[in-house]
């Protein structure tokens, strides 16, 4: 892939009852392993960015999502790989949250985030999820 195609990958922050947010583990053997990340994967050709969040979340978190509003886009450069996040809120989601696919998982309230270790590209997202609505 060119260096000037950045991956683009669609995020999705979910949120349950108590305000709480989901995080998992990525797998060691992943581009940025062993962080924690909010569920999500690459869009596919053809695909819109909510098609690919309902898709990911479904595959990656056992839900539905029924309503999904942008947050915010976030470019970043790992050296090794470009990205793209399009980070999404989740506002209305059937079935129970858990990691489908082996991952540690994890509700963890916003004002802990900041103590897991996530890709660096993530602290502009934990930084929109501190700031009041
Ligand atoms: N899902 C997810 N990916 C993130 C986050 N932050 C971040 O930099 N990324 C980067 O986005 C890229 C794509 O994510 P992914 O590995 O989940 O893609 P995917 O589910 O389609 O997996 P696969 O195609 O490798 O099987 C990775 O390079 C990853 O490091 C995040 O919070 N969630
Ligand atoms: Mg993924």
């Amino acid at each position: 892939m060119a260096s000037s195609d950045p991956v683009h990958v669609a995020v999705g922050v979910i949120e349950n009852a108590d305000g709480d947010i989901f995080i998992s583990k990525r797998h060691k053997d992943l581009h940025q392993g062993e962080k924690w990340e909010f569920p999500g994967g690459k869009v596919e050709a053809g695909e819109t960015v909510y098609d690919a969040l309902v898709r990911e979340l479904g595959e990656e978190c056992n839900i539905e999502v029924k309503a999904a509003s942008p947050l915010t886009v976030i470019h970043h450069d790992y050296n090794d790989k470009r990205v793209m996040l399009d980070v999404w809120r989740v506002t209305a989601f059937s079935g129970d949250v858990r990691q489908c696919e082996g991952q540690e998982w994890l509700w963890v309230p916003v004002y802990a985030l900041q103590a897991y270790q996530f890709p660096e590209a993530n602290q502009a997202i934990i930084d929109l999820l501190e700031k009041p609505l």
